[in-house]
């Protein structure tokens, strides 16, 4: 593993852009095998970039998007915790995970033969923004801590996040991963060139319409407004296995899966694409960058059971390039 490289590149679809990795937020993993490679930031554990070792980028960011710490980073995997969206309006939008300085775990770096990677942890004590001042703000009896795995070999890229209530009560919670994936050669609005399988018999939540209805045989795609949708499963189906096809040669096969202490939970999916008002609206996005992207976003956010104290809750996201 290289420990002090002096810039990395990361991927828009049409430029990249190297970062100076004397700074202290960078992490670079390398496969030293494989030569795939994957860069964070300790700012929200997040992941901005991962490289097949073909050279292929996977992982889409804004090239408006803050790095200075001083608001979630658009683009990459914002982790998503304890709350999807805002159903609890006492703390932020998508939870405090993606707003705040991790640490990284002494120790946790690896690259052997078949993989290398690190691991990142947070503790709710040393959570400084975007606690609110409700359910998880400063008086809450509650207490956790998140650690993030992310491993990486040749073509594929796998991110755990391990939830461990560090308390006495229970308490509910959501997690996703708010995975933005590059569309290659800006072709996200073309419904051959990129599109989701694996959907199919799925209830659809579409935020946009209002409309709720259970997924047929097509592919999703994205239409020509915003595409805002929560999938959720049918009953007996646990794990979630996609196919994204993001752009001109470029198919991601995505699995997800987690666990409560132990005991398996179905994981729901999101699809995201600002399209042009939005993507225009929007202070740290390019106001075409919706075609280069298209967010496919693995979490568990329905009949979740709550995560006792003592216990630990896991999910899990492995991407593959195919
Ligand atoms: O702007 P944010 O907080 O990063 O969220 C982006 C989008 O994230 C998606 O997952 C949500 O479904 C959208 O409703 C939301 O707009």
């Amino acid at each position: 593993m290289s420990t002090a490289p002096k810039a990395v590149v990361f991927h828009t679809s049409t430029s990249s852009t190297e970062l100076d990795c004397n700074d202290d937020d960078i992490v670079l993993i390398t496969h030293s095998k494989s030569g795939a490679n994957c860069v964070l930031k300790k700012f929200g554990a997040h992941v901005l970039s991962y490289q097949t070792a073909a050279g292929k980028p996977l992982i889409m960011i804004s090239k408006d998007a803050i790095m200075d710490g001083s608001a979630a980073i658009r683009g990459g995997i914002p982790l998503c915790f304890p709350q999807f969206g805002q159903p609890d309006k006492s703390y932020l939008q998508h939870g405090f995970l993606r707003r705040n300085k991790w640490t990284v775990v002494e120790g946790s770096e690896f690259d052997t033969d078949d993989a290398a990677g690190i691991k990142l942890e947070l503790e709710l004590k040393d959570v400084t923004v975007a606690r609110g001042d409700g359910t998880w703000g400063n008086d809450t009896k509650l207490n956790c801590k998140c650690i993030l795995t992310v491993s990486i070999d040749d073509k594929s890229m796998t991110n755990t996040l391990e939830m461990q209530n560090l308390g006495t009560d229970a308490f509910d919670f959501q997690v996703l991963l708010h995975t933005y994936y590059l569309v290659a050669m800006g072709k996200a609005l073309d419904h051959e060139l990129c599109n989701v399988k694996g959907f199919e018999g799925y209830m659809v939540d579409d935020k946009v319409s209002g409309e709720t209805y259970t997924l047929g045989s097509d592919p999703v795609t994205i239409p020509d407004v915003i595409i805002d949708r929560v999938y959720t499963p049918p009953d007996g189906t646990i794990d979630l296995n996609l196919t994204i096809a993001a752009g001109v040669d470029n198919l991601v096969e995505l699995t997800a899966n987690g666990d409560v202490d132990g005991t398996k939970v179905p994981v729901s999916g999101v699809v995201w694409n600002p399209h042009k008002i939005k993507a225009e609206a929007m202070g740290d996005f390019g106001s075409d960058q919706y075609n280069d992207m298209i967010c496919v976003e693995p979490g568990l956010l329905s009949n979740v059971p709550q995560l006792k104290g003592g216990k630990t809750a896991t999910f899990t996201q492995v991407m593959t390039s195919i």
